[in-house]
């Protein structure tokens, strides 16, 4: 018997060149061909540092969201607080790399792109917005940095060996099965909502891999 194919997956299908484009964007490839200008590295670095701070916020609000609207056997609430413990450690983790790149995370100003998507994440926490919505654009906020530094780490990558832990960070096996827990919440979430709720995710799908390019641009100079 054929498997059923899933919300995600359809989504995934159709606006694959979106999604194609937020992950593998040029950084990511220059990244994986050890063609990386470190000023574009370090550009990266600080304004994630201040993407991942908004980001917290965000999270929270999810996790109020699946509390409020998963059952008692689902396991989004603990799925979502090993998100939460893993943003915990991603902090320190920019934190002690900022010193290592010589990047002064405290005068460092948000582009216009970081400030869009930061203004973004903030609308999100409305409770207006269903946790169907909610969930999926947290899937895919994580899946794209989860699937663009990972294939810095494919066989045959030249990724220089100092940007190797940044590529773990998110590239890791344990990063993609808790990306995988995302998904599956999120396409159980779809599987019973309306059609308004999912004609709703699905744009927020889209608005996320917009968001996510434009972010990549910044650090080669785009604004
Ligand atoms: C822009 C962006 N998108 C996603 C992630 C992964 N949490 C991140 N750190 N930054």
């Amino acid at each position: 018997m054929e498997a059923k194919i899933t919300v995600t997956e359809t989504w995934l299908r159709k606006h694959r060149l979106l999604h194609v484009g937020a992950t593998r964007h040029p950084f990511i490839h220059r990244i994986r061909d050890g063609n990386i200008d470190i000023p574009a590295f370090k550009t990266w670095l600080g304004q994630d540092y201040i993407f991942v701070r908004a980001f917290v916020p965000f999270v929270a609000s999810v996790l109020t969201k699946a509390w409020k609207g998963s059952n008692d056997g689902d396991n989004d609430v603990e799925v979502i607080l090993g998100g939460m413990a893993a943003l915990n450690d991603e902090i320190s983790w920019f934190k002690k790399e900022a010193s290592k790149w010589d990047v002064q995370l405290s005068n460092t100003v948000p582009q216009k792109a970081n400030q869009e998507y930061c203004r973004f994440l903030e609308s999100l926490t409305s409770p207006e917005v269903e946790y169907t919505v909610a969930i999926v654009a947290f899937w895919v906020i994580e899946t794209v940095y989860q699937e663009s530094f990972a294939h810095c780490l494919e066989d045959g990558s030249k990724t220089p060996p100092e940007l190797k832990e940044t590529c773990q960070r998110w590239g890791n096996e344990g990063f993609g099965e808790y990306c995988n827990s995302l998904r599956k919440i999120a396409d159980r979430q779809l599987e019973k909502a309306s059609d308004d709720a999912i004609s709703k995710a699905e744009a927020m799908f889209l608005q996320v891999l917009e968001y996510e390019v434009d972010f990549w641009n910044m650090s080669h100079g785009g604004i």
